[in-house]
């Protein structure tokens, strides 16, 4: 377990202060909270990370991440097939009988298959747990996309299946890194002891030892009997790690970000691709390892998801796939260099007395979530 420092407490207290408020506005039905979503519109900025301009790339980036924390990526290299396959195959495991899903339930790490009601992402304010279940593949090595953990034999008994899931996890851990160096450049972090500024977050990530990245299914069942505003299917949190990348589908909504720029709740859409055979652009996010790290700058936004009005009335499920990205365990979150972070003084890594590695801060934020 990870001992206690100040300053991860100071930013406990303001989350929960802010998560705190936002439950007030929600118990007084403040019109601002519900009524101000913006249904159709898109929040977010899209990025084409595979342009020509990689300057513009990189500015582009860092000045999402450290306003809405939330951002659209497209110029990845994920096809519409393959990844109409990864939701096939994640529909397929949800339907399989809840007693063989069973057989692998989550364990202290985060791995395995957590239950409806098993996770229960804002604890302070939620008295249940989340509508939703999900299948975590923790314990990954990114060199053969394999677990070291028991994952359920329906996928390995199927070399198809099995392909797939593996290309599919090294490839998102490798566009994680990308993105980790895109960001290192637009904050022009200084190259240190050999090390190069672009390789000062993904310099922590050998892909054959041990992180906290996992990969996740999630299935949130359609209710359509229920009111839409009331129900929350997944609380709303941070993400604990450094970035966390997802796939979405069409008229499946439900993620909401609370904005750091407009202080309100707002609907991440999905966003369909421009090319029929490319994939839709991906929904890519800061975790508070990140934030951590960056004393603050690139911001982690609490995010949940719920029933808009149009799921409701459908009664659509939602499918999500999601990568949370890690640094490796032993990573010490050491203060970043370069000017720009040096200067927030005082804040989260910055602190010089307060070093802890990926893994202490990782461990305090699944004890918060699952009541350990
Ligand atoms: O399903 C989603 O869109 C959100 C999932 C999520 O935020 C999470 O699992 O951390
Ligand atoms: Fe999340």
């Amino acid at each position: 377990m990870s001992s206690k420092h100040p300053l991860s407490e100071i930013g406990i207290l303001f989350k929960d202060a802010l998560f705190k408020l936002i439950n007030q506005q929600y118990a007084h039905g403040s019109k601002n909270f519900h009524f101000n979503i913006t249904k159709m519109s898109n929040p977010l900025k899209i990025v084409d990370i595979s342009q020509d301009d990689q300057a513009l790339v990189q500015k582009q980036l860092l000045d999402a991440a450290t306003t809405q924390g939330f951002l659209f990526i497209e110029g990845h290299d994920f096809t519409q097939q393959e990844v109409d396959s990864l939701f096939e195959l994640s529909n397929e495991f949800f339907k399989l009988p809840h007693e063989y899903k069973q057989k692998f339930p989550i364990d202290a790490s985060n791995h395995g298959y957590s239950d409806f009601a098993g996770e229960n992402l804002d604890p302070k304010n939620q008295k249940k747990g989340d509508p939703k279940e999900a299948l975590n593949f923790c314990a990954l090595n990114f060199k053969t996309g394999d677990s070291s953990k028991p994952i359920p034999d329906w996928f390995t008994n199927d070399s198809s299946r099995e392909e797939l899931l593996r290309g599919v996890i090294v490839r998102l851990y490798k566009l994680s890194i990308r993105i980790l160096e895109i960001l290192a450049q637009g904050l022009e972090i200084e190259d240190t002891d050999g090390l190069k500024g672009k390789d000062w977050f993904s310099a922590k990530y050998a892909p054959d030892k041990s992180s906290g990245s996992t990969f996740r299914l999630l299935h949130y069942p359609g209710q359509k009997s229920l009111n839409p505003e009331s129900v929350v299917r997944a609380g709303a949190h941070t993400d604990y790690g450094a970035v966390t990348l997802l796939f979405q589908r069409e008229n499946q909504a439900g993620l909401e970000i609370y904005s750091p720029v407009s202080k309100q709740w707002e609907s991440v859409p999905f966003v369909p691709s421009n090319d029929a055979g490319v994939a839709p652009p991906i929904v890519v996010n800061i975790g508070d390892l990140l934030s951590y790290w960056t004393a603050g700058l690139l911001k982690s936004t609490i995010h949940r998801v719920k029933f808009p009005k149009e799921v409701q009335e459908t009664g659509q499920d939602r499918y999500s796939i999601v990568f949370f990205s890690h640094p490796n365990d032993d990573a010490l979150l050491e203060p970043v260099p370069c000017s720009v972070i040096r200067n927030r003084e005082g804040r989260g890594a910055n602190n010089a007395e307060v070093k802890i590695t990926a893994r202490e801060h990782l461990q305090r934020r699944l004890a918060a979530t699952y009541g350990w």
